[in-house]
């Protein structure tokens, strides 16, 4: 069969999300993928999935550790093999569900090969024309790679290849301060590296508001990862050393073992030959619609290649939309407002709906809670008192009113699971009295936000209102 309803090019978060959706819709739908071991994407094979196994199992060594002030001692040092191989297996776990014969069995087409464009509704796989009456882009982005001089002699890694790295580096030089390089860095001094991170940016993850990421940094230092922060790479004058340089223009040399680069993600559909369907692009970028299609009203894009937010659930935002676009006359637009993320460092770091920044850009008002975890409960049994909690509510006259929670963020152990009470209210407007009325089992890490809200409730009953209620008792 060559004629579909749908196809769709890249089997990632973003290809899978569409094309199984359409699929369980009663869509003829054909998947195509470059490579049979590529499917499930940059997630499954060099993404969240390798990232997430590694950092669960630094995190059993770091409480192994701890345990010790309890008198349990740990002896040996973590087995770089047997870490690597626990990673191979959760991929391989997942990937019995995600692969070509899975699908084929399931009645999806699946065409293993390099997809490119060859008519407004058609593409080519080794020479074999398929067409669509749509057709969804889904291949994703890839690594910005470091140029710097002298990179030719040393041996570094980006994510495609960490997770294989032969043996575990005694120094590794990380690049990059987002979420790669954090998450890894981590894991990495965990293992027993000892692991230093330039950073051009004045902080730590860009995208979170300064205190939270300033939070972080102050945890991961106090671990023992080095940071050199605005500070760029000049130069690699050996294969083993790096040449930096510090805002002020001073420069310093520093010996390592191993590179990490993390510097960002790049888009390129050149090799998609997008013109022969008629999609503009723009410096190798697609221009897009509000409405995720190209300029071509047959082709529409999803996951990473949009050049919105690289995540892995952003596709699960999109593809609901991209089927209502196609099915419907009402077309939808994407609004990335009540988004959330987590870095999944330790303490993990949770942000949900729009930040302070951006609520300053857009002019909108808020109010600011901030929320020291020091006399939490659960904080303080589970030796977390340093985590935060920041809120932001639109401004009203009570609390008890409808009041919004339009974005916040929570930096703690569990800050990913914590946070999700908060996204909800976000997402469907429940206002800050849905977190505040709700009983959470005491004491539950997440009880934490209604503590905030009361805590502010609390300063917020003024003077007059007190004496109204004690003259009514
Ligand atoms: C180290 C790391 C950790 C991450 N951790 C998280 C996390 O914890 N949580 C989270 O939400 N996100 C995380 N992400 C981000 C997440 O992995 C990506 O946002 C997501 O995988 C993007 O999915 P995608 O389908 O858009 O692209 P991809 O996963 O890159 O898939 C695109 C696919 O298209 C294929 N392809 C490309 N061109 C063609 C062509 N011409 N023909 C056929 N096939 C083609 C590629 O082979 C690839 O398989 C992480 C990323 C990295 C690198
Ligand atoms: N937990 C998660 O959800 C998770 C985890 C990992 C990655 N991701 C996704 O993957 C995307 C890519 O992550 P990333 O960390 O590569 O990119 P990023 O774009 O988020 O961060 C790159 C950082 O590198 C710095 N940088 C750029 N060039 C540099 C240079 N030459 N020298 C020193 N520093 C430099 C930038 O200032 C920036 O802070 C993220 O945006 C995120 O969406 C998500």
């Amino acid at each position: 069969m060559t004629a579909f309803d749908l196809i769709v090019i890249g089997a990632g978060s973003g290809g899978l999300s569409i094309g199984l959706s359409m699929h369980e819709l009663g869509f003829r739908v054909l998947l195509i993928e470059k490579e049979e071991q590529a499917i499930g994407g940059e997630c499954l094979n060099t993404g969240c999935v390798p990232s997430k196994a590694l950092i669960h199992v630094t995190r059993l060594i770091q409480e192994a550790r701890r345990a010790e002030a309890f008198g349990m001692h740990a002896s040996g040092k973590p087995d770089f093999e047997r870490v690597k191989q626990y990673i191979n297996e959760r991929i391989e776990h997942i990937r019995s569900h995600e692969n070509a014969d899975y699908f084929r069995h399931q009645g999806m087409g699946v065409v293993i090969g390099t997809a490119h464009f060859t008519g407004p509704n058609s593409v080519a796989v080794s020479g074999q024309v398929y067409t669509a009456k749509r057709i969804v882009i889904a291949t994703g982005s890839q690594p910005i790679e470091l140029q710097v001089p002298g990179v030719e002699q040393v041996k570094w890694y980006d994510n495609r290849t960490i997770f294989s790295m032969p043996t575990l580096p005694a120094r590794l030089l990380v690049v990059g301060g987002g979420p790669i390089a954090v998450e890894l860095s981590q894991a990495f001094h965990r293992l027993g590296s000892q692991v230093t991170v330039v950073q051009a940016g004045d902080g730590i993850l860009e995208k979170e508001s300064p205190e939270v990421s300033r939070l972080l940094l102050e945890r991961l230092s106090l671990e023992g990862i080095a940071f050199r922060l605005q500070t760029k790479l000049i130069n690699f004058p050996s294969a083993h050393t790096a040449t930096l340089e510090n805002k002020s223009g001073q420069q310093s040399q520093l010996d390592f073992d191993a590179v990490l680069v993390a510097i960002g993600r790049q888009i390129d559909v050149t090799g998609l030959q997008p013109e022969a369907a008629g999609i503009q692009t723009e410096s190798g970028r697609l221009k897009l619609d509000a409405h995720l299609r190209t300029t071509n009203p047959r082709v529409y894009a999803i996951g990473d290649v949009t050049g919105q937010l690289y995540f892995s659930h952003t596709p699960e935002m999109q593809a609901p939309i991209l089927i209502n676009n196609f099915l419907s006359p009402f077309k939808q637009k994407v609004d990335y407002r009540n988004f959330s993320w987590v870095t999944f460092t330790d303490p993990e770091v949770a942000t949900f709906g729009l930040t302070e920044a951006q609520l300053q850009q857009q002019g909108i008002r808020y109010e600011k809670i901030v929320y020291a975890f020091t006399e939490d409960d659960r904080a303080v049994v589970d030796d977390y008192t340093y985590g935060k909690l920041w809120l932001y509510l639109s401004p009203g006259r009570s609390l008890l009113s409808k009041r919004k929670l339009l974005g916040g963020s929570v930096v703690a152990p569990q800050a990913g699971e914590m946070i999700q009470d908060l996204i909800m209210a976000n997402t469907f407007d429940l206002g800050a009295g849905a977190i505040r009325q709700k009983i959470y089992p005491y004491p539950v890490a997440s009880r934490v936000s209604k503590m905030a809200l009361l805590d502010q409730l609390k300063r917020e009953i003024p003077a007059w209102a007190k004496a109204i209620l004690r003259r009514l008792y």
